[in-house]
């Protein structure tokens, strides 16, 4: 187990944003959270690692309180990757680096050669690590923030909506990404996306959430096929 989520609620100026939230997540899983827009899926991920406190509950990684960690030692066991990559203007290095940097965690003597494997495991040419990042398509800018977030070695991925901003093609590179990242670096990855074909492609589980529930959780295909709510089947319909 990474990620044990216990009865957590979250409260935004006076409304009930999530209720009573349940899960855990598997070492290795890619873990994709569904739902109808509004239901909270940004919300939940964003307490996940600290952005968004929450008003009851508890939140474990590894076996260890959230709460009794520094934020910065979360979010970097927990890296967020948002749908617009953030990155800034200076060189692809610049940025894939810019996290072990701020923790002080990497070697200057070799900075370029893990730059260089780092963005080789992204599936982009290393002759990219000099370019202004601001000159790359947005599909390969989405691969370096991905760079950057496992430059950390971190446990869990918490991804919003990543593929959203891309076309079909980049958003297949991504899939396979992250199913490599699972495979090999045994990463667990929590996906938020409303794109049910990738969802169908690379999901281990999928939580449904619906007007900040936690309708359903189950294997990917027993969802697709057999949901077992009947939330989780109007949503089926809703989106057949
Ligand atoms: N900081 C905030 N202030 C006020 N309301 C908020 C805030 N953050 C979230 N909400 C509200 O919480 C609800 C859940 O929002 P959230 O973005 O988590 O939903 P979502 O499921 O990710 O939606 P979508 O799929 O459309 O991105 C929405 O009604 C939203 O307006």
């Amino acid at each position: 187990m990474t990620l044990s989520i216990n009865n957590i609620s979250v409260d935004i100026l006076g409304s009930s944003i999530l209720k009573n939230i349940n899960f855990q997540t598997n070492k290795g899983e890619i873990f994709c959270l569904i739902g109808t827009s509004g239901a909270g899926k940004s919300t939940l991920l964003r307490a996940l690692n600290r952005l968004q406190s929450i008003s009851k509950g508890e939140i474990h990684l590894n076996g260890q309180s959230i709460y009794k960690m520094t934020p910065q030692s979360l979010r970097k066991s927990a890296v967020m990757i948002l749908q617009t990559p953030s990155l800034f203007e200076g060189t692809v290095e610049d940025n894939i680096l810019f996290g072990v940097k701020l923790n002080g965690s990497y070697d200057k003597t070799d900075s370029k050669t893990v730059a260089r494997s780092l963005l080789e495991k992204v599936g982009l040419e290393t002759k990219l690590l000099d370019r202004n990042a601001s000159t790359l398509s947005v599909g390969q800018q989405q691969r370096v923030s991905i760079a950057r977030a496992i430059a950390m070695k971190p446990t869990i991925l918490l991804c919003d909506e990543i593929t959203s901003a891309l076309d079909p093609q980049s958003t297949l590179h991504i899939q396979e990404l992250l199913v490599t990242l699972k495979r090999e670096e045994k990463l667990t990855i929590i996906l938020v996306t409303h794109n049910m074909d990738l969802v169908q492609q690379i999901a281990d589980r999928v939580g449904l959430l619906i007007d900040g529930k936690l309708v359903e959780v189950s294997p990917v295909n027993e969802f697709f096929n057999n949901p077992t709510t009947e939330l989780g089947k109007n949503f089926l319909s809703t989106i057949a």
